[in-house]
């Protein structure tokens, strides 16, 4: 661990540019990251110009995130295996539906020593109807570890410093203090655990619970029932957790990335 990491973010929508700027900062002045941070930007032509041209000049990524200016030490690049090529630290921002294809193209062109770190939230479906985490296809994928931020993360605050809270699950202790100080700003608080699969699955399950708080509304349900259903939910996904993922420890769901994200969600 001696030398510097050099981190890639993959992605450039909401979250991904919101989280280029604690990043970009953070590399620029941490002594274990390489100053220059690439951002691998799905290309896209804003009035002709070039979506990453825009941000390699400008520094804002207009598309997605237009009052909010970069770090101009996070490179736009519109190649995703030319941006992670020599990334340590690849983290990724995508929505789920992208995470395999991008995977695909780059099987074999990342470093094998390096470590994945997926911010994205929800889960794919197996053949067999079992639940498929992203950290599980990005791992099995391109056959490195990946460890997991989430928590109640509402990017347009985020970038407003609004305060908040984030969970790293990580799945390798060599990255366990550099990971939180990656992403970390004055009003962004990280922790970090090992309990990478409950951080995820909490993330991943509690939209079921928003759903269905949200048909409580449309159903007009009463206040009372809709907090009742509420709590059964989140009981639920400490129940499938326990039966799916032995070994997670209760403390997990109390976490930034289970209690402070449920109520976002369901506001949101
Ligand atoms: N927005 C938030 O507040 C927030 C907060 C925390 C976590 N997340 C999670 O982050 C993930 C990304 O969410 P988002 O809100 O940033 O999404 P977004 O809709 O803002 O971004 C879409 C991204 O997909 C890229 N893209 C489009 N087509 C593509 C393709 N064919 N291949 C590869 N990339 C392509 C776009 O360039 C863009 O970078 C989700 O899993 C979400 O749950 C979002
Ligand atoms: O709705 P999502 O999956 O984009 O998540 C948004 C934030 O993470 C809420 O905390």
């Amino acid at each position: 661990m001696g030398d510097k990491h050099f981190v890639c973010i993959i992605g450039s929508g909401n979250w991904a540019t919101t989280i280029a700027r604690n990043v970009g900062n953070n590399a620029a002045r941490h002594q274990m990251l390489e100053p220059l941070v690439n951002m691998y930007v799905y290309e896209e032509y804003i009035d002709g110009r070039k979506l990453t041209d825009i941000i390699n000049t400008t520094h804002i990524n207009v598309k997605y995130m237009p009052d909010y200016v970069l770090p101009p030490n996070i490179i736009a690049v519109d190649d995703v295996v030319e941006a992670a090529r020599d990334a340590d630290i690849l983290i990724f921002a995508i929505p789920p539906t992208f995470v395999s294809s991008c995977c695909r193209t780059l099987l074999g062109k990342v470093k094998p020593t390096a470590h994945a770190v997926s911010l994205i939230k929800g889960f794919e479906r197996g053949d067999d109807g079992h639940i498929i985490l992203i950290s599980g296809i990005i791992m099995r994928q391109l056959k490195i570890p990946c460890s997991v931020l989430v928590g109640c993360n509402l990017a347009h605050e985020i970038s407003n410093d609004n305060y908040c809270e984030g969970t790293i699950g990580c799945r390798d202790q060599k990255f366990f203090r550099v990971l939180p100080d990656i992403f970390k700003s004055d009003t962004f608080r990280v922790v970090v655990t090992d309990d990478a699969d409950c951080v995820e699955i909490c993330a991943a399950l509690r939209n079921i619970i928003a759903f269905g708080a949200g048909c409580a509304d449309g159903m007009e349900l009463n206040e009372n029932t809709k907090a009742g259903l509420i709590r059964r939910g989140f009981l639920e996904i400490i129940q499938f957790v326990d039966v799916f993922y032995p070994g997670s420890r209760m403390a997990t769901f109390f976490e930034a990335c289970g209690l402070s994200d449920l109520p976002i969600v369901i506001a949101s």
